[in-house]
């Protein structure tokens, strides 16, 4: 099992700082959409420039032109790009196939994907490389979470590796870590904790035992 970081509410300098301060405890991390909304590509092109031992994900949430997207953000050296679970096959397909050119890997987020299981099942068998449930800002704030959601792609997904994010805390991840998982991503659970490097460092240590 892996951990992601997952920056999203802040500039360049701030995701150096905050990188810089738990890198030894993460796998991936996470240039959050806010961040390319605000900074562009350049914030991935930075950040995996200055830690190039780390994998970068590039929250792009693709909903269309798939190829192009990928072939944009793989440009930028994103290792991970992701594209939305409700697109067209014909967009995760575009995106699987430009990854696989340029040697990278797609992650389908599930966020609002009404029946998860039956469309996991189909995104599983369209080859991409992690399928991952999302409850995301707006769902957590009406008290949402993807526990279940977990479970139910771990059920079908027979291919893919399986992700879980939003709102996970120190205090839920014993909880996600029994339903297994592939990766783990975090974002306010270690960005807006005073000490980000013990609870990454604590995170870290709870899901490589598991
Ligand atoms: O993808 C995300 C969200 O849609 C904002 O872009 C977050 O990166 C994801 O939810 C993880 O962050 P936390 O919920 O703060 O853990």
């Amino acid at each position: 099992m892996e951990l992601q970081l997952a920056l999203d509410l802040v500039d360049i300098p701030g995701a150096k700082e905050v990188v810089a301060e738990v890198a030894e405890h993460i796998d991936i991390v996470e240039i959050g959409t806010p961040v390319v909304i605000n900074e562009g590509l350049r914030a991935v092109k930075e950040i995996k420039e200055a830690f190039p031992a780390l994998r970068v994900l590039a929250d792009l949430k693709i909903m269309d032109a798939g190829g192009y997207e990928v072939m944009k953000a793989s440009e930028a050296g994103a290792d991970i790009i992701t594209v939305l679970g409700v697109s067209d096959d014909s967009t995760i397909r575009g995106a699987v196939e430009e990854a696989r050119k340029q040697n990278k890997k797609i992650m389908v987020d599930m966020i609002n994907v009404k029946d998860i299981e039956g469309r996991a099942k189909e995104i599983d068998a369209l080859g991409v490389d992690y399928i991952c449930v999302h409850s995301g800002y707006d769902h957590q704030a009406a008290g949402k979470n993807s526990f279940e959601e977990l479970m139910a792609i771990k059920r079908v997904v027979k291919q893919a590796k399986t992700a879980i994010a939003g709102g996970i805390k120190l205090n839920t991840l014993p909880e996600v870590i029994k339903a297994n998982p592939d990766l783990v991503i975090v974002g306010g659970g270690i960005t807006g904790q005073e000490d980000k490097k013990a609870t990454a460092a604590e995170m870290k240590r709870l899901v490589r035992q598991a």
